[in-house]
């Protein structure tokens, strides 16, 4: 275990071992990067209208609910049509792709190779819309935003298996003509088959290096990875020095599956039994992680017995340095969780708390993410408070507060297959305005000698190293060597004293974590 922690071991944690159109637009043609940039965006913004007018036309948000039969005889290709529905759902209705095509999956009854090929195409199309809507976009007799969305998503999923599957360049094409009737677009079968023949004619990378003939290489590495550009100079900008040799890694990382891990409650299970009853292997850096190469969590004992959760290592870490970082002063055993929902840090925090006779505090103000929290949390000593955590009413007197505040979640967007297209620039400024709120409020409720942790699920430098500096001139906080408190973790420093962990470092969400010493005497 690395330095600065109480000397109590893990193992006293474990409380019970025996626990159980061929054609170019003329707008287009020749266009330059930026100017494609700013097509795209108006393409984004009259896509968003002519959704919510196909919605109004469809009078109910199931688009086109006619199709939507849950049996598998009415479609000869369920696999893509599956597909195909969530893309469609994911543009006209903002569904979640990671919820609506695992729950599609279930209801069409898609198992094995099928289910396997689904995941491909579906989450595969959605990470990669900015990239095969460039080229769809070439290839396009008309705009992109004068096409029926449920065409779109025929044409998407076409583009992506002829740019990034290994389906043959006939099959590819052949299938989403099918699938224009499956859709009831059979008059779109002739403008698929041609826009898709068109893509055909270039691989992924002869259309990167058309598409960028004058880009820089920004803009280069926006399109091969498939991310906005904004975020990739977010990513640049937070590797710093390593950006040269890392982003690309980090950007491609957002394409890979994340391995589960699970984290062994302590007190009820230790890592180790955990590791043994799932066949996984425990982390390299939490003492409570078990990461599983695959298989539903859901159906592991130890989780549905509540032993156990499934849980980012990187969250178990901070959980745990909230729990654990050394305090000044005794401890009373008043510990407050500011963001708690849905409660997975609380959780593991009040696993620690059960075992050090100590009680945690959790406020959440979204009601339904306030009961998620109860839930999580049952039989563990924790009250939640529905309350804004800026004015939560709480008497400030806490040894221990965590504040991992809302924030852009650019850090997991492996997670989610449509976020980095949903997320935008905008959405930054309010959310740091949120974040030094909830970490003044944070500091205010912590005795003097308490740890209060900062935490965000974002490598943005705005949320992160910038809101530690303003937290230090504007709060009674004095940051601590984080790295100190992160079980041996290597590369991870961010700024003087906090930690950046990175997806394709660590293996983690891109999670950020500044632990700060409640100051003494109050300086402001
Ligand atoms: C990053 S999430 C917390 C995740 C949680 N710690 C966990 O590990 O499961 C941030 C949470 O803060 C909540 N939140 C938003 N505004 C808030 C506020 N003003 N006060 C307290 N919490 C807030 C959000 O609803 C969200 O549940």
């Amino acid at each position: 275990m690395s330095g600065g922690f109480r000397s109590r071991s893990e193992s006293a944690r474990h409380l019970k071992s025996d626990a159980k159109g061929t054609k170019q637009t003329p707008s287009n043609r020749g266009a330059s990067h930026s100017d494609r940039k700013a097509q795209q965006q108006r393409r984004n913004r009259q896509r968003n209208d002519n959704n919510k007018r196909h919605q109004r036309q469809q009078g109910s948000s199931g688009g086109n609910k006619p199709n939507r039969k849950p049996a598998r005889e009415h479609h000869r290709d369920l696999p893509r049509y599956v597909a195909w529905q969530a893309l469609f759902r994911v543009d006209t209705e903002n569904a979640f792709g990671n919820i609506i095509l695992p729950s599609l999956m279930k209801e069409y009854g898609l198992s094995g190779r099928d289910a396997a090929f689904t995941t491909e195409l579906g989450y595969g199309s959605l990470r990669a819309q900015g990239l095969v809507d460039a080229v769809i976009g070439e290839c396009s007799s008309r705009p992109l935003e004068a096409i029926d969305p449920a065409v779109i998503a025929v044409l998407r999923l076409g583009t992506y298996q002829l740019l990034r599957m290994r389906v043959g360049n006939h099959a590819a094409v052949n299938t989403s003509v099918d699938l224009c009737q499956e859709v009831d677009k059979p008059k779109a079968k002739g403008f698929v088959n041609a826009v898709l023949h068109s893509v055909a004619q270039r691989t992924e990378s002869e259309w990167i290096d058309h598409l960028t003939k004058n880009a820089d290489p920004f803009e280069r590495m926006a399109l091969a990875t498939a991310h906005p550009e904004w975020i990739v100079k977010v990513f640049r900008d937070s590797l710093g020095d390593y950006a040269i040799s890392e982003l690309s890694d980090a950007l491609i990382a957002d394409d890979a599956r994340p391995r589960v891990h699970l984290v062994a409650r302590p007190g009820e299970i230790t890592a180790e039994e955990l590791a043994l009853v799932t066949g996984g292997e425990q982390t390299s850096y939490s003492p409570y992680g078990v990461v599983l190469e695959e298989g539903d969590p859901g159906a592991i004992p130890a989780v549905r017995e509540g032993m156990a959760a499934v849980q980012d290592e990187g969250s178990q870490l901070i959980a745990r340095a909230a729990a654990e970082a050394p305090l000044e002063g005794d401890e009373t055993g008043q510990w407050l969780d500011l963001c708690a929902g849905p409660g997975g840090k609380t959780a593991l925090m009040a696993c620690l708390a059960r075992i050090d006779g100590a009680h945690v505090d959790a406020v959440e103000p979204v009601p339904h993410r306030a009961r998620l929290v109860e839930k999580t949390t049952t039989g563990l000593p924790v009250t939640v408070h529905t309350v804004d955590g800026r004015q939560s009413g709480l008497e400030a007197h806490y040894d221990r507060t965590l504040v991992d505040a809302p924030c852009t979640g650019l850090g997991a967007l492996r997670r989610r297959p449509e976020a980095r297209w949903r997320k935008s620039p905008d959405d930054v400024p309010e959310l740091v305005t949120l974040q030094r709120e909830l970490l003044a409020a944070g500091a205010e409720l912590t005795r003097p000698g308490g740890i209060v942790v900062y935490s965000t699920c974002s490598p943005h430098l705005e949320e992160t190293v910038k809101i530690v500096d303003w937290a230090e001139k504007n709060c009674p906080l004095q940051p601590l060597d984080t790295v100190d408190y992160m079980c041996g973790m290597q590369h991870c420093r961010a700024g003087e004293n906090a930690v950046q962990m990175w997806p394709h470092r660590h293996g983690t969400d891109a999670m950020f974590v500044q632990i700060f010493r409640r100051s003494a005497t109050p300086e402001r």
